[in-house]
């Protein structure tokens, strides 16, 4: 295949930067497809930290031919974009897909930190963070639970005020607690977690994706929200007091709604946003409902940081077979949130 396209506008005000991700992962490839389809995607220019010689192998074990250009700062990237991927080149590493080891988790770090710290000196509108495997990011030093908290370190936000949207063509949610245990979330919810997450959420929709006055819907912890405190209290305790406050705040809430029945059609069309009191509660519907167009995006940041809803599939890097859908939504989604940024508050040169 060939890969030029000269029907990409070149913006030199408007680039994104993407980390790398794991290179033993699927990041690599979809980055490269990506770039491929830029034209038919619509995506803002963008380039990757990382390295070109894993992109290059990458983009070859796909089957891509990918002309790939060192770039020596952020600044040459938006004009070459349209006929080359721009890579920040950190480090060259032999491409071991479906094989992590800890110098790809040192280069995978490496690139979030680059590229984070570039967003944050105004070198690019917005982050795309590719997969990265926190189990493999721990064995080199990494502390946090995951990319969305370590991002908001980076830019001064307490963890607890980084809130996790997945967001797809069907659905988006908010889970209220993260990468915990499901046996720890009842005791680390509480009503200000939720009522704040929340808040923080309803703002980010307006500032960032457009969306006026969202219509948010919460859901129970327990089978049918509690069922009147027979299957559960956190529902009457918790959940219903933060919402009081969210509607005392001018919000539009309705809840602690059964978490079985809201994810069906017509449930849907009620709300724009599903906040749900853990992890798989929110991110089985979604992944069941939009997994190959799923965003995972960072509400409450001065940043706009976004990543595909997937992780690493180390079982089919390298094979051909990872469907780039995601990457191309985490990217879309990140122009335009800039975008809508820009829009509210345009800086006084433009
Ligand atoms: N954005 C990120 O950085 C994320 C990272 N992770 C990390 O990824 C690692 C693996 O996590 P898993 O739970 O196995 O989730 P996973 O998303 O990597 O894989 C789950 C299933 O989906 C498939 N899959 C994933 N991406 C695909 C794609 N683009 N096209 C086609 N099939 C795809 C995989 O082959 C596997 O069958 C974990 O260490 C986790 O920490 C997980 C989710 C998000
Ligand atoms: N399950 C979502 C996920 O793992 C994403 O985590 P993060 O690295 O974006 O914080």
């Amino acid at each position: 295949m060939t890969a030029t396209d000269s029907s990409v506008p070149k913006s030199p005000g408007s680039v994104l930067v993407a980390s790398l991700g794991d290179p033993a992962g699927v990041g690599p490839e979809l980055l490269c497809q990506a770039w491929f389809d830029r034209g038919s995607s619509g995506l803002t220019p963008f380039f990757v930290v990382g390295s070109v010689a894993i992109l290059g192998a990458a983009a070859a074990a796909r089957g891509l031919e990918i002309p790939l250009l060192a770039i020596e700062s952020p600044d040459q990237a938006a004009a070459c974009f349209a006929d080359v991927l721009p890579v920040l080149d950190i480090a060259g590493l032999d491409y071991t897909p479906g094989e992590p080891n800890e110098a790809g988790a040192e280069l995978a770090f490496q690139s979030l930190e680059v590229a984070t710290g570039i967003v944050r000196g105004g070198g690019a509108a917005a982050l795309m963070t590719a997969p990265v495997a926190k189990s493999q990011l721990a064995r080199v030093g990494f502390i946090h639970p995951g990319q969305t908290e370590y991002v908001a370190e980076r830019c001064g936000v307490a963890a607890r005020n980084a809130v996790m949207l997945l967001a797809g063509p069907s659905l988006k949610v908010v889970p209220i607690t993260v990468h915990a245990a499901l046996a720890d979330v009842p005791g680390l919810l509480n009503a200000e977690l939720i009522r704040s997450r929340t808040a923080i959420a309803a703002q980010a929709l307006t500032r960032d994706l457009g969306i006026a006055n969202p219509r948010i819907a919460i859901a129970g912890l327990n089978p049918h929200a509690g069922e009147d405190g027979r299957f559960g209290t956190e529902e009457r305790d918790i959940i219903a007091p933060a919402i009081q406050a969210l509607l005392e705040e001018g919000l539009d809430v309705v809840g602690p709604l059964p978490a079985d029945g809201m994810f069906h059609p017509a449930a849907r069309r009620r709300y724009d946003l599903a906040v749900c009191m853990y992890h798989d509660q929110a991110l089985i519907p979604i992944k069941t409902l939009d997994f190959d167009t799923g965003v995972n995006m960072t509400l409450g940041l001065p940043i706009v940081r976004t990543s595909p809803d997937h992780g690493t599939a180390f079982a089919i890097a390298g094979r051909g077979t990872a469907d780039a859908g995601a990457t191309i939504a985490a990217l879309r989604m990140a122009g335009e949130a800039a975008a809508h940024r820009a829009a509210l508050s345009p800086s006084p040169t433009a």
